[in-house]
């Protein structure tokens, strides 16, 4: 019978993948949680939404090159989805009890468990296949599409479960005012702030020291020196928190015999349609080349040349998933992170957020014959004239 429910299981992702998912905006989110709240509604909702986006991501990973889909790791995560998928189609969406919704809110908490750990797992799967062999050329933008729609998708995932369990769960967490992990009047810059303090303890316990913060807020918005909006702000903490660390990191490396060092400078300014929060340093830059790498999940999960010792305890340590994820997070409803860098003076980077929750809507990736086509079509040879030192392989030079 393991056959018999093997290919039922493939039934339902087939199933459920022909669904497109519903992306929601934080408006939609915040209306049903101070409307009207009803259990049984949200879970209706679930029940179909859930299946919908775990099996779209199933069908993406069956894309990935087969020595990837065969890592270890690729498979652990595959069963992850597979297991949590088969969970929630147990639930019969019709005619659900009080009893069943109870249990379907352990289920949800028992797939935030078991999902806890597929950044880096997903990771070291790719790690596995890339030492493994080295991918042909187009191995990196493959991954790079991949790994950004699904840690995208895992963000969406994370935030409808974490939505119904917040509300409707026994869950004793809940933070006075939030609407589940959204905050209606979230203050920017008291999350700016907070992440500050957190990159600055982890700075000053290696560096024994840190740059100072200096923060301007401009609202030309409302008449008020306060910067607020519907937001997610475990989600901008997440983003500033990565930001801070390098900025600071940049810094004391650029600085090490200083006593005092400059500040990270940061502006805050709510405009009609977009927040900005831009982070600047004095850390010296970086060229453009290695500023584009810093997004790249392949640079960051290469074969790092050993470091030296401190780089195991150097706490602000960059090269991690923090970047990529990063900017997935801000892209998710609707806004962006940059990165520009003036090498041999400092980086700033700029986070944009939607002003207006009706325009942050969720980034949804959605498997369909587009997608199919980004795994299956060759790597487009470019088609500008390369100057002979960067000559490509292929290409004979006539001259010699
Ligand atoms: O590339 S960066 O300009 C840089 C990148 C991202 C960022 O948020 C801030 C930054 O400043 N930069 C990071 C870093 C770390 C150690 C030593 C030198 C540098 C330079």
């Amino acid at each position: 019978d393991y056959a018999r429910n093997e290919n039922a299981l493939q039934r339902m992702i087939e199933y459920y993948s022909r669904f497109s998912p519903t992306p929601l905006s934080l408006r939609q989110f915040l209306d049903f949680a101070q409307k009207s709240g009803d259990e049984k509604r949200s879970f209706k909702w679930l029940r179909q939404e859930l299946p919908t986006r775990l099996a779209n991501m199933v069908k993406e990973m069956n894309r990935l090159p087969d020595g990837l889909q065969a890592m270890p790791s690729t498979q652990l995560v595959t069963s992850w989805y597979q297991q949590s998928l088969e969970e929630v189609i147990d639930f019969d969406q019709d005619n659900a009890n009080c009893r069943d919704l109870v249990e379907f809110n352990k289920v949800l908490e028992g797939i935030i468990q078991r999902h806890r750990n597929v950044v880096e797992t997903m990771a070291h799967g790719i790690m596995e296949w890339n030492e493994l062999q080295k991918h042909p050329e187009d191995g990196q933008d493959k991954i790079q599409y991949f790994l950004d729609r699904f840690y995208t998708s895992r963000i969406g995932i994370r935030i409808l479960i974490n939505q119904h369990i917040l509300l409707f769960g026994d869950s004793p967490v809940r933070q006075p005012d939030f609407y589940g992990t959204i905050d209606p009047k979230c203050d920017v810059p008291m999350v700016v702030e907070d992440a500050y303090n957190g990159a600055k303890f982890l700075c000053e316990q290696y560096y024994l020291g840190a740059p100072a913060l200096d923060i301007d807020v401009h609202n030309q918005i409302e008449e008020s020196s306060e910067v607020n909006i519907i937001y997610v702000p475990s989600h901008l903490h997440h983003i500033c928190f990565e930001l801070f660390k390098n900025s600071m990191r940049a810094t004391m490396e650029r600085y090490p015999h200083a006593c005092d060092v400059p500040p990270v400078q940061v502006r805050v300014t709510k405009g009609k349609s977009d927040l900005g929060i831009k982070i600047s340093d004095a850390g010296g830059g970086a060229s453009r080349s290695v500023t584009t790498r810093w997004f790249e999940y392949l640079y960051s999960t290469a074969p790092r040349p050993p470091r030296s010792e401190d780089a195991r305890i150097t706490p602000l340590a960059g090269y991690g998933y923090g970047l990529p994820i990063s900017r997935l997070y801000a892209r998710y409803l609707g806004g962006d992170l940059e990165l520009q860098s003036m090498e041999g003076h400092g980086t700033d980077a700029y986070v944009y957020l939607k002003s207006l929750s009706t325009a942050a809507v969720e980034t949804v990736p959605v498997f369909n014959s587009t997608t199919n086509e980004q795994y299956r079509r060759p790597h487009l040879t470019g088609d500008w004239v390369v100057p002979a030192n960067q000559k490509l392989k292929q290409f004979r030079n006539p001259f010699n």
